[in-house]
C-alpha cells in the first residue's frame, strides 16, 4: 500500500485534563501514515494528484489548536476523522505523543488506525 507520511509534526496548543494545563500551551508531536496511491502523481509529475503533506499539516494544526482539548485520544480521533472526511484518505494511522507529560518517561502517547 502506498502512503504519504508526516513525521514529528509539532503542534503547540492547550491540551490536558488538569486546571493548570488549561492556562498554558504544550507541544504535541504527531506521526501520520496516510494511505494514498502515489502512482498517478509520479507518472504525471503533477501536484494535483498528490496528497499535499503541507496542506495536511496546516489543516491539522488549525484543527487541533482551534479549541482547548483535554485528552490526546480526542486529538487522535479528530485528526483521523478529518483525514478520512476532508482529504479522501481511505486508511490512516495517527500517533499523538505528549513529550514531557510524565517526567520519568521519554514520551507518552496514543496510536489509532481508522478506515472508511
Ligand atoms: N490516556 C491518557 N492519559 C492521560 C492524559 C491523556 O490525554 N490521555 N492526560 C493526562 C494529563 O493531561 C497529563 O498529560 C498531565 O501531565 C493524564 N493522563
Amino acid at each position: 500500500m502506498d502512503k504519504v507520511l508526516i513525521r514529528q509534526l509539532r503542534i503547540d496548543t492547550v491540551i490536558g485534563v488538569y486546571e493548570w494545563e488549561k492556562k498554558i500551551h504544550q507541544s504535541l508531536l504527531l506521526d501520520l501514515d496516510m494511505a494514498w496511491d502515489n502512482k498517478p502523481a509520479a507518472a504525471t509529475d503533477d501536484y494535483q494528484y498528490a496528497l499535499c503533506y503541507e496542506t495536511v499539516s496546516n489543516r491539522l494544526t488549525q484543527l487541533v489548536t482551534e479549541h482547548p482539548i483535554e485528552l490526546i485520544e480526542t486529538v487522535a480521533e479528530r485528526v483521523a476523522d478529518c483525514l478520512l472526511q476532508e482529504f479522501n484518505v481511505t486508511w490512516v494511522k495517527v500517533v499523538v505523543m505528549k513529550p514531557g507529560a510524565v517526567a520519568t518517561a521519554a514520551s507518552v502517547g496514543v496510536e489509532i488506525e481508522r478506515s472508511r
